[in-house]
């Protein structure tokens, strides 16, 4: 129904075709390109937002965190100073006269030093890992309530891997600056200005040959890791590309062997796979050669360090203990920008995956409610449609002002050629898109003035394909309505002549099913469905009637489900079984979005139109 907005979105070669859509060229089929934005640059309303999905949790939590990172980093920048005690006034005083006991009491406060480290860093990886984890959850949860209420066309645009992507990579990639990025942050820039200000007062002109190198050394590591993180990156979105292809080629399994495409798909996986293996090789090299020289410019600050600190010792200006102090706080020193490199390109990574989740967020249901709609009271069932015109894309109409007078209780079969417009005005009936001119009422109420809840609540639908979760039969009939008992549930199976069958499965109705309801039978589906159907009870039924052909023994089981499912509700089916047809009380006949014909198996018989040449086919092929 959507391709055509659907390619539009694919990656596009030279002559604008959709890429691999010549013969033999599938190199890059199927990539949805709006997911291989990797990073976005900075965006500080967005970042605002993001974090504002911490406000709930900061008040409690936030003041903890913090108090445990001021305590870890008093600690940790406490212990070079009094190691440098222990060398200078210890070990090795000025007067020569080494003091044991000092040692100890050094060594001792030392200790305990160690340990409240410890214990500050455990609860504050503790409570921020609660932050993030709860942040997290709020965004996955909020994220998914607003996909459920998003309309029909928002899905048309859309294939379902790129929203599947968005709840699943998208909120993870986030996880990491929520538990430990933004703290690290913080925890950095305390530790950073902290030791600036030790080094800076121990000895300000070893410190400031120290801190100038910070620049250079900040842009090389940050400029190193950028290439090595977007070759990781590479090969990441080219495994996610193997899994969605893995995915489709399952699902797609049947209809592969049936076409003995095997090999083909063979091939075009190996492509793929090729594709992982050879940005893996380019991302491992780059860490291999890149690693260690981030290591090696940490080291020329620590050389400055020895080759000044050594002069100034030689000069009286600073002493062997200070010196150990200082190399260690500068060993401190690095850690803090090593990680603010990689926090930087964090942000950019979340800037990209939070874009795509606001996007999401921020895409308005375009069916919602009146701000005056008022709830729809119990449906009788008789509908009109009055000069109902409708355009999914605009300037092509798909219903051309169509006009119909259904009473209640009535059963109306839609017919006509493929593509005439029968589930377009099934879609309009649930107001699932909104119509572009013309009227419909129910039971003389415009159905864009009603909460849409209580009209959706009170029609059934029973699609074509007939969608089975995974789970039981039972919880597959309870999808009707939650708070069905097993009796009922029993009762409508019994009516719709599903509980034969159900009953003869290993485990009844507690017979898992498998994703899609793979072990049944089409019929089976079917019948399944009209259970669901009938246990919900609606007052208007609408049914996109299977085509698949069954054969006549089921198709008798479904003719009489059908009977107890159309009693006392007004009903319009798509129908595509002769026998459904005849006894329909009206049957419209669709052609190019327009009423061809109208009115009962017998008038339009006589009438020797479109209906009787789509009867006269039907006879012809049987
Ligand atoms: N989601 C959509 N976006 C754009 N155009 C659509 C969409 N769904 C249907 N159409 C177009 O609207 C017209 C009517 O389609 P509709 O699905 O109502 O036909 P149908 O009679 O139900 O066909 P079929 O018997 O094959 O199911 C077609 O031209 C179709 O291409």
């Amino acid at each position: 129904m959507n391709t055509a907005t659907q390619t539009k979105k694919y990656k596009q070669n030279d002559t604008g075709k959709p890429k691999g859509s010549e013969p033999g060229k599938t190199g890059e089929r199927f990539v949805y390109q709006d997911d291989e934005v990797i990073e976005k640059p900075f965006n500080w309303a967005q970042l605002t937002r993001l974090f504002s999905y911490m406000k709930p949790y900061a008040k409690q939590l936030l003041p903890l965190v913090i108090l445990m990172m001021v305590l870890g980093t008093v600690t940790k920048l406490t212990v070079p100073y009094l190691t440098s005690m222990a060398i200078d006034k210890a070990i090795a005083p000025k007067d020569g006269a080494t003091s044991l006991n000092m040692l100890y009491t050094i060594t001792a406060i030392i200790l305990v030093l160690y340990i409240i480290q410890w214990l500050a860093s455990t609860y504050r990886i503790k409570f921020t890992n609660i932050i993030g984890q709860r942040v997290i959850y709020d965004l996955r949860s909020d994220l998914f309530k607003h996909i459920q209420k998003l309309s029909f066309n928002f899905f048309d645009k859309r294939p379902a891997g790129s929203v599947l992507v968005r709840i699943t990579n998208d909120v993870n990639s986030l996880q990491e600056l929520f538990t430990s990025g933004v703290v690290n942050l913080m925890i950095d820039c305390v530790q950073l200005l902290g030791i600036i200000i030790i080094l800076l007062v121990i000895n300000w002109k070893l410190g400031l040959a120290v801190i100038l190198t910070v620049p250079v050394m900040f842009v090389i590591s940050t400029k190193l890791r950028i290439r090595i993180r977007r070759a990781w990156q590479d090969v990441r979105m080219k495994n996610s590309r193997i899994n969605s292809h893995l995915n489709e080629s399952i699902q797609g399994i049947r209809v592969t062997q049936a076409f003995t495409q095997e090999q083909e798909n063979i091939r075009f996986f190996d492509k793929m796979n090729m594709d992982s293996k050879k940005s893996w090789d380019r991302a491992s090299m780059l860490n291999q050669g890149f690693g260690p020289l981030i290591e090696i410019t940490g080291g020329v600050g620590t050389l400055i360090l020895f080759w000044f600190g050594a002069y100034l010792i030689q000069d009286g200006q600073l002493t062997v203990g200070l010196l150990v102090a200082f190399s260690s706080y500068v060993g401190n020193f690095w850690e803090p920008i090593n990680r603010l490199g990689q926090m930087y390109n964090q942000l950019l990574v979340a800037m990209a995956s939070s874009e795509r989740i606001f996007e999401f967020i921020d895409e308005k249901p375009n069916i919602d409610d009146k701000p005056d709609a008022v709830p729809m009271p119990k449906i009788q069932g008789d509908i009109k449609l009055q000069d109902v015109v409708f355009e999914y894309e605009k300037g092509r109409q798909a219903l051309k002002g169509i006009n119909l007078d259904v009473k209640a209780g009535q059963t109306i079969a839609l017919v006509g050629h493929t593509g005439s417009g029968k589930s377009t005005i099934i879609n309009l009936l649930s107001r699932f898109y909104d119509i572009t001119k013309g009227k419909i009422t129910i039971d003389g109420l415009d159905i864009r003035d009603v909460k849409l809840e209580t009209l959706r609540s009170q029609i059934g639908i029973v699609l074509q394909d007939t969608f089975i979760f995974s789970g039981t039969i039972r919880d597959n009939i309870r999808f009707g309505r939650l708070d069905a008992t097993d009796e009922e549930i029993e009762a409508v199976a019994k009516a719709v002549n599903a509980h034969e069958f159900i009953e003869k499965l290993p485990g009844g109705y507690d017979t898992e099913v498998e994703e899609r309801g793979n072990m049944l039978s089409m019929g089976q589906r079917q019948l399944l469905s009209f259970a669901r159907a009938l246990l919900a009870d609606p007052r208007i039924l609408i049914l996109d009637e299977a085509t698949a052909s069954i054969d006549t023994e089921t198709e008798l089981k479904i003719q009489e489900a059908l009977k107890v499912l159309l009693k006392g509700r007004t009903s319009f089916i798509v129908a595509h079984r002769l026998s459904t047809i005849r006894h329909a009380d009206k049957i419209v006949v669709l052609d190019h979005g327009e009423i061809k014909e109208e009115g009962n198996h017998a008038e339009l018989m006589q009438q020797r139109g479109t209906y009787y040449g789509l009867i006269e086919a039907q006879f012809r092929f049987i």
